[in-house]
């Protein structure tokens, strides 16, 4: 598996620095909120569990599941909710966690249908941001790294669902994927 990787990115001491700062920001602006952490499965729940430790107010979880990936390194475009909500959103600041904003297709779809449902807010926490590939127009309200147009695996991140449990961050050497 590790032979697969042509680089680490970030490690897990550095993911970790950078994640207890993001919660240092979160748990600032979300002081008297009624918070609700809003997980993308699958990717996001390593950052998420890591994360969660570092946001020091009341808050609740839960998980929405959405595809556009299927088996391959580029989004299929079509998003599609897999795993939905189960009660209203009405009196909750929705906070959505992803690993990765790529296209920006997932979110921008996600933060139209969950902002449609009325919350008192909806932002967005990605771990790993890749501007150079935008097709839509949707901005990260909290970022933790941006990186360049590389294929990157680990930490929850996958190519055919392997690799998501590597404890870094690394790139994907093309090689074992074309
Ligand atoms: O900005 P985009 O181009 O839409 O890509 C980002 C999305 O793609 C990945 O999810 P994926 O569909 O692979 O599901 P997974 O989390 O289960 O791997 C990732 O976790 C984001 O949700
Ligand atoms: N790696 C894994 N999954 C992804 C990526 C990536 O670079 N971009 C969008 N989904
Ligand atoms: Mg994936």
């Amino acid at each position: 598996m590790e032979d697969q990787i042509s680089k680490i990115l970030f490690s897990r001491e550095e993911l970790l620095k950078r994640i207890a700062e993001l919660g240092e920001e979160i748990t600032r602006d979300y002081q008297g909120k009624n918070l609700l952490v809003l997980a993308i499965l699958k990717g996001a729940v390593p950052f998420m569990a890591d994360l969660i430790h570092q946001i020091k107010i009341p808050l609740a979880y839960d998980f929405m599941a959405v595809s556009s990936y299927g088996a391959s390194t580029t989004s299929s475009g079509v998003v599609r909710i897999m795993k939905d909500l189960e009660r209203s959103v009405e009196d909750v600041h929705i906070l959505i966690v992803e690993d990765i904003v790529d296209t920006g297709l997932t979110l921008k779809y996600l933060k139209e249908n969950l902002t449609a449902r009325n919350p008192e807010s909806v932002k967005i926490v990605t771990l790993l941001d890749k501007p150079d590939r935008r097709k839509v127009d949707v901005k990260p309200d909290y970022n933790g790294f941006k990186i360049p147009d590389e294929f990157v695996v680990g930490y929850g991140l996958d190519f055919n669902e392997q690799y998501r449990n590597l404890p870094y961050i690394g790139i994907l050497k093309p090689e074992a994927y074309q």
